[in-house]
């Protein structure tokens, strides 16, 4: 009897009283709100309506910060720039974890990766890493292999025969994936190259599988989709195709300052078993102090290869579509092209800067399509933001699509009108390098996009050599306000319908 009242005292007690408390508190600050769910279930049966189109409609009906609860995890979809501002700047320390199912986790080695890692000593390390050296301006300048792909892209147009209609959405495709494979690896063989996309594919679909193990923890273990068995399938593949790389990589080592150097290589130094791992010239902090394993580089490359191939893609092809549906903002950036380049020569990269009004075309195509519609966070602790409630390890989506079409903030949102960022348009100055809350196609604060500068060179390029090499017709005499401009959602939002369109020369220079 006497321990009985023991544990009750000295036990239960404060437990009850902590319940209470929590309880007083959290009835303070109420969630946010959002739609009614079922016991357990919660939000479970409205995960079709989780998209970016969806949970816009869904913040029209309940505000800019809303709730939902997907078994036993609680969902935050932010919808404005207000609200984005306060989870990105105000509490972006919170507001900086990153949320990974249970097939994420196990394909990036345990978040051995930067996308995933969570916000903390690791993941600033290797921020800095990528920041400094993978996905450094001198690389942008220096790679080579984003004018030479586009170079042989237009060969590979300039070469169809006439009036033959070609698919854009297939062909810039293409043209990422050799960009970013050869940043990566250096030159490998096509066989190679055909293999990595196998695996990337594969990693691709179990990266957007729906495992039910992930909203209710207790059924993991069960497996009923099988998932488990191929995530190990595909972890298998990945590591005999990069170990090999990484092993001749290491053979064949390259001098560091030569200019001529892929992301494995840079990467080396810092392997922890490299020999030349503890020389003593030169060893910068970030190189005496971070050591990496086979498996970080892995999910580094893994990271490059998602971040940097479909995004940058998606946003060529949007840009070539919105500018076919608009025949008149399609004159004046070609006319620009024809009086900046002149129509003796191919696009070199110092024209760029000088084409104002291709940038605020591609601008105004990444606020209309932002490739990664939805930013994916997760809260480190409870907190408040506009007064509400926001539990701890919530997961947090920033509906970067909705803010960029936000009534409030953009005059005609849903029309293209590339002239608002030119000097005299009413969003003239707005930038998208993350001051701006209402245009983020690259996200803003610490987790933003570290590969902008790289994305938005291959971008400019590319579009201005499509743009000023060709001029573009839609196949089959079709308007174009007949033109489909759905999305399909993913870890993007590339175009539902391939662009296909008939190209024909416009220099008097040859392109092949
Ligand atoms: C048009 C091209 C691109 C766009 C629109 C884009 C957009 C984004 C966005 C929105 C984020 C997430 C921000 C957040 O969660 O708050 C992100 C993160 C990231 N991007 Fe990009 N990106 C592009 C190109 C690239 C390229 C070329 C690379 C690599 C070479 C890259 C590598 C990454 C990585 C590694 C992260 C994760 C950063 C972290 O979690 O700390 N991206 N990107």
């Amino acid at each position: 009897m006497d321990s009985l009242l023991f544990i009750f005292f000295f036990l239960l007690t404060p437990l009850a009283l902590l319940l209470l408390m929590t309880m007083k508190r959290r009835r303070k600050r109420p969630l946010p709100p959002g739609p009614p769910g079922y016991p357990i279930l919660g939000n479970m049966l409205m995960m079709d309506q989780l998209t970016h189109r969806g949970l816009m409609r869904l913040a029209e009906k309940y505000g800019g910060l809303l709730h939902l609860r997907l078994g036993f995890l609680h969902a935050v979809t932010v919808s404005t720039p207000e609200m984005a501002r306060q989870v990105l700047q105000l509490h972006d320390n919170i507001f900086a974890n990153r949320p990974a199912t249970i097939a994420i986790k196990y394909l990036t080695y345990d978040r051995a990766d930067m996308a995933f890692a969570h916000n903390g000593q690791f993941w600033s390390q290797m921020r800095k890493l990528c920041v400094m050296k993978l996905f450094s301006r001198k690389r942008a300048e220096s790679w080579a292999s984003v004018r030479d792909e586009v170079d042989r892209t237009l060969r590979s147009v300039a070469s169809e025969p006439p009036l033959a209609s070609v698919n854009i959405g297939e062909l810039v495709f293409n043209l990422t994936k050799n960009i970013t494979f050869r940043a990566a690896f250096g030159s490998q063989s096509h066989q190679e190259q055909d293999q990595f996309i196998l695996i990337l594919q594969e990693f691709s679909k179990l990266f957007g599988a729906f495992n039910v193990g992930d909203f209710i923890p207790w059924l993991r273990w069960l497996d009923m989709q099988g998932i488990n068995k191929r995530l190990k399938r595909a972890r298998v593949s990945l590591d005999s195709f990069i170990d090999r790389i990484i092993d001749d990589h290491m053979k064949n080592r390259k001098d560091p300052d030569a200019g001529d150097t892929d992301m494995v290589d840079d990467m080396l130094a810092f392997l922890d078993e490299s020999p030349t791992r503890n020389a003593k010239e030169p060893a910068d902090d970030l190189q005496a102090s971070l050591k990496l394993t086979r498996n970080h580089i892995k999910a580094i490359i893994m990271d490059v290869m998602f971040g940097g191939t479909e995004t940058v893609a998606s946003a060529i092809e949007w840009t070539m579509a919105e500018l076919m549906r608009s025949p008149s903002e399609m004159a004046r950036v070609q006319q620009e092209l024809a009086e900046v380049v002149g129509l003796d020569r191919k696009v070199h990269e110092t024209d760029l800067e000088k084409l104002h009004y291709l940038k605020c075309a591609i601008k105004e195509t990444l606020r209309l399509h932002p490739p990664i519609p939805l930013l994916l966070h997760e809260t480190a602790e409870d907190c408040e933001v506009a007064g509400y409630f926001i539990p701890v390890r919530s997961r947090v989506m920033i509906n970067v699509f909705a803010i960029g079409r936000d009534p409030a903030s953009w005059t005609n949102p849903n029309s293209f009108k590339p002239s608002r960022f030119a000097p005299g348009g009413d969003a003239e100055g707005i930038d998208f390098k993350g001051n701006f809350f209402e245009l983020l196609p690259f996200g803003s604060g610490r987790r933003s996009c570290p590969g902008m500068q790289l994305g938005l060179y291959a971008l400019e390029l590319a579009v201005a050599q499509l743009l000023h090499c060709f001029t573009w017709e839609l196949p089959d005499e079709m308007k174009p306000s007949e033109l489909d401009m759905g999305d399909v959602f993913g870890l993007t939002a590339p175009k539902a319908v391939r662009l296909c369109a008939v190209p024909t020369p416009r220099l008097t220079c040859s392109l092949l």
